[in-house]
């Protein structure tokens, strides 16, 4: 099974991937952490530098090559899949959707760019406070994050398409503890 944890930077993600994948061991679910982007792959090294500042693409370009970095993982996740671990996605094709719209690219065109990789079975939106975002890192913020009104465009787009799509909306301002129970709660439902 395929979990994805999404929202904007600094939502905690990386944190509450973590919680997750010990707490799936707690029931016996082994489980493999995907992050994307992956900056270990060739095309990686090109996000890098684009999100680095030192390359430029263009919207549709950046936006192929952040798909196109899933695509270099396909294999390796499906045979994770294989093994019957837990895949927990810190972000996933989700992620393109959201920026890449507020980019001003056609969500089915973004959708497309997608399409065959490994389908998640459940995305958890972490819902943080775009000034908690900001709080909790000043510096170092990339290409994608240092703009507050661009910050505040993505998370109302996150909330948008994770009413359109069904994602589960945990509210990520709160304590890293509650936010682990809520996440917790949902992913339940889905491990036997
Ligand atoms: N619920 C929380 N409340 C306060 N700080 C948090 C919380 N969750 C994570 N953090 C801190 O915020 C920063 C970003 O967390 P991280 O998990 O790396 O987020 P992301 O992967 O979404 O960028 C880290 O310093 C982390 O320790
Ligand atoms: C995975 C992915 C990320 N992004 C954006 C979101 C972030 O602004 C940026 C980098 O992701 P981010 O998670 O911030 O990387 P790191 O934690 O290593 O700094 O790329 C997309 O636009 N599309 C995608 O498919």
């Amino acid at each position: 099974m395929i979990i994805v944890i999404e929202g904007f930077d600094q939502a905690g993600k990386k944190t509450q991937s973590q919680m997750l994948s010990d707490f799936l061991k707690t029931r016996h679910r082994k489980s493999v952490i995907f992050s994307f982007p992956d900056y270990d792959t060739p095309i990686g090294k090109e996000i890098k530098g684009f999100l680095g500042g030192k390359r430029k693409f263009a919207p549709q370009v950046i936006h192929c090559l952040l798909a196109a970095n899933r695509w270099e993982k396909a294999n390796e996740i499906k045979a994770t899949l294989d093994k019957n671990y837990v895949v927990i996605m810190n972000r996933y094709y989700q992620s393109n959707l959201v920026y890449g719209t507020v980019n001003g690219l056609d969500l089915k065109w973004l959708e497309n760019l997608d399409k065959g990789l490994p389908k998640e079975n459940v995305v958890i939106l972490l819902d943080v406070k775009v000034s908690d975002s900001f709080s909790r890192k000043k510096q170092r913020r990339d290409r994608f994050e240092k703009n507050k009104a661009f910050a505040l465009e993505i998370a109302s787009t996150y909330r948008k398409l994770g009413k359109k799509y069904g994602w589960h909306i945990v509210n990520a301002s709160q304590e890293r503890s509650q936010v682990h129970e809520q996440i917790k709660k949902i992913v339940q439902k889905y491990i036997r």
